[in-house]
């Protein structure tokens, strides 16, 4: 098997003088409605912590000022809820390098249908985009969104990955056999990118399964999730621009879910050292630039 830590180390940008605000990463979140304001603000923030330049949210109007509330270092657009939510939105897609869809969506039909809109606008500029969370709820119900789009990577947790299942594998799952049951979802879905994320992370792109087990903890604070996600939109931008080459052949985005599925369980590793039971997602953001330097800083 590839050398996993290797192939990362290959995709992460170089940090020199050289280069301008924007360059190693523009992300575009597009989640946050009136009950949940944290999920967004953390994948926002992931990214950020794991080395983008600009993180963006596009939020329901409600949720706006109390994301902007929590952090001075997002953008953040009150614009989900809006009657031309998918054209404010596509103003921005130019400038965008990956968009992470669902941290805190919710599941209003309102604004299920504009990120519809969303997504199909982001496809036609084939931005990268990763799917979590109620994004997923929204694929179950509509899986052709994304059928066969070759950018998008979907991060189901145990729940999420069961309704998708359902919505487009007609027999049960094999819960003895989840390195098949993760092969066989991404197949079905016409090779997108695949992320069951558990005890153990198993990343298919309807090819090859990889595994992550680097060591976590055994403490499951919610937003975890959000902030794989929110570092994995940044990753996937980095490893497609770096392309074949510098992943020797691997897909590019198997690589950069294997990085973010990492780095999230290092976080948790490193914030369950110094907090135990009471660590939640915050530690675990404060201690994304360690965990990114321990594991793929040469
Ligand atoms: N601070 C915030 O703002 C946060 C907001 N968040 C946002 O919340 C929204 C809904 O997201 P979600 O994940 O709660 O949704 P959903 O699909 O209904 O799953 C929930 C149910 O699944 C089950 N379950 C889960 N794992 C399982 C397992 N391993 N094995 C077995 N069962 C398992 C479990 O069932 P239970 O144990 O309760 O019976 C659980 O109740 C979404 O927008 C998200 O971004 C979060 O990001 C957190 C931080
Ligand atoms: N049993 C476990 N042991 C170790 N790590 C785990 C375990 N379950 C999940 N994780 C890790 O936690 C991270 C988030 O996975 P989880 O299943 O909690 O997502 P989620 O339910 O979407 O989280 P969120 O609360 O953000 O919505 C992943 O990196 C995964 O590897
Ligand atoms: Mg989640």
């Amino acid at each position: 098997m590839e050398n996993f830590f290797q192939l990362v180390k290959n995709i992460v940008p170089a940090l020199t003088e050289k280069k301008h605000k924007g360059q190693d990463g523009r992300i575009g979140i597009v989640g946050g409605c009136q009950e949940y304001t944290g999920a967004p603000y953390f994948a926002a923030m992931s990214a950020l912590k794991a080395g983008a330049d600009l993180s963006y949210v596009f939020c329901a109007r409600e949720a706006a000022p109390v994301i902007k509330s929590y952090s001075p270092e997002l953008i953040v657009h009150p614009v989900l809820d809006s009657p031309n939510a998918v054209q404010e939105v596509k103003k921005w897609l130019p400038r965008l390098h990956a968009l992470v869809v669902g941290p805190g969506l919710g599941r209003d039909d309102l604004l299920l249908k504009n990120v519809k809109g969303i997504l199909e606008a982001s496809k036609a500029r084939d931005i990268p985009i990763v799917i979590d969370a109620d994004g997923l709820w929204l694929i179950a119900q509509e899986p052709a969104l994304i059928q066969g789009y070759q950018k998008a990577i979907l991060t189901p947790n145990h729940m999420e990955f069961s309704r998708l299942w359902e919505a487009v594998v007609s027999s049960p799952v094999d819960s003895s056999d989840d390195h098949a049951s993760v092969l066989r979802l991404s197949q079905a879905l016409g090779n997108v990118t695949v992320v069951q994320k558990g005890e153990h992370d198993l990343i298919s792109d309807g090819q090859q399964v990889v595994r992550c087990s680097q060591e976590g903890s055994s403490r499951r604070c919610g937003g975890q999730g959000d902030l794989l996600s929110g570092s994995l939109g940044l990753m996937a931008h980095w490893a497609l621009l770096a392309g074949l080459e510098k992943t020797n052949g691997t897909s590019p985005l198997l690589v950069a879910a294997w990085g973010a599925c990492s780095l999230t369980r290092q976080c948790n590793h490193q914030a369950f050292q110094k907090y135990g039971r009471s660590t939640t997602t915050t530690d675990m953001i404060a201690e994304i630039g360690a965990a990114f330097s321990k594991l793929f800083e040469t």
